[in-house]
């Protein structure tokens, strides 16, 4: 008689961490010609996307880990850079004839989500700095975790990146994900009134390389 098998506990029943690889669509933008590659995070949930510019190859690929912004992404809020960086390295991608924007759901606020980011600039708008703010929610200053944007490059094939990024933690995530940094390359937007104390908030705090903000002693 055969052993009936339904019900014996074995590897299904391991809580899953890998990302699932959905749907890819072609998706034409005013910076070029993507596909987007849709993703199921199965460890944390979140719906991931990566736009992917012809072919990147393995090595060196141009890749940009974005995270979430609402209000800097889709908003284009002043009190960021992000709306403009997102929209740089599309424009980089896309001009180097191949690499990747991996954007990243679920870091919304540096990982604290919406609502508590909204209520950490309304902090900031009474005189705290991003880093006191998330503090004063009782919040982490950064919750981030870059494993999904690790094993998303993963199944695109990238084993090293050239970095469009100026967070050095953003390149140790990843190295300590087993993806390779060959080289971080700078994505600096000019500052405006309305960012600036939050740059310089980052350069000093958070130790992000932004060379630019010395030439702008003037809009402080
Ligand atoms: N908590 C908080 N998060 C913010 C604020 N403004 C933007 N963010 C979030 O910050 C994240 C971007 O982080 P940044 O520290 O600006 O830049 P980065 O991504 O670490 O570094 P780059 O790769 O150089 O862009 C996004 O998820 C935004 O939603 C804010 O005032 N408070
Ligand atoms: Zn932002």
């Amino acid at each position: 008689m055969m052993t009936e098998e339904v019900g014996v506990p074995g590897p299904k029943s391991m809580p899953r961490t890998d990302v699932e690889r959905v749907v890819t669509v072609p998706l034409p933008t005013v910076h070029g010609q993507f596909r987007a590659v849709g993703y199921h995070d199965h460890e944390r949930g979140d719906e991931q996307v990566a736009l992917v510019h012809g072919d990147p190859g393995a090595d060196r690929v141009l890749t940009r880990l974005h995270s979430e912004c609402l209000t800097g992404d889709a908003f284009g809020s002043r009190t960021c850079e992000c709306g403009d960086q997102l929209a740089a390295a599309l424009r980089a991608v896309a001009a180097e004839g191949a690499g990747v924007v991996v954007y990243l759901r679920g870091h919304e606020g540096r990982g604290i989500g919406l609502l508590a980011k909204l209520r950490a600039m309304a902090l900031q708008a009474e005189g705290l700095d991003t880093v006191e703010a998330n503090v004063a929610l009782g919040l982490p200053v950064d919750a981030r975790d870059y494993g999904a944007a690790a094993r998303i490059l993963t199944d695109l094939g990238v084993r090293s990146v050239r970095l469009l990024s100026n967070n050095p933690r953003k390149r140790e995530a990843l190295v300590r994900h087993g993806i390779q940094v060959a080289e971080q390359v700078p994505l600096l937007i000019p500052p405006c009134e309305s960012n600036l104390t939050y740059l310089r908030t980052k350069r000093e705090r958070m130790d992000h390389h932004l060379p630019h903000l010395d030439a702008v002693a003037h809009l402080s």
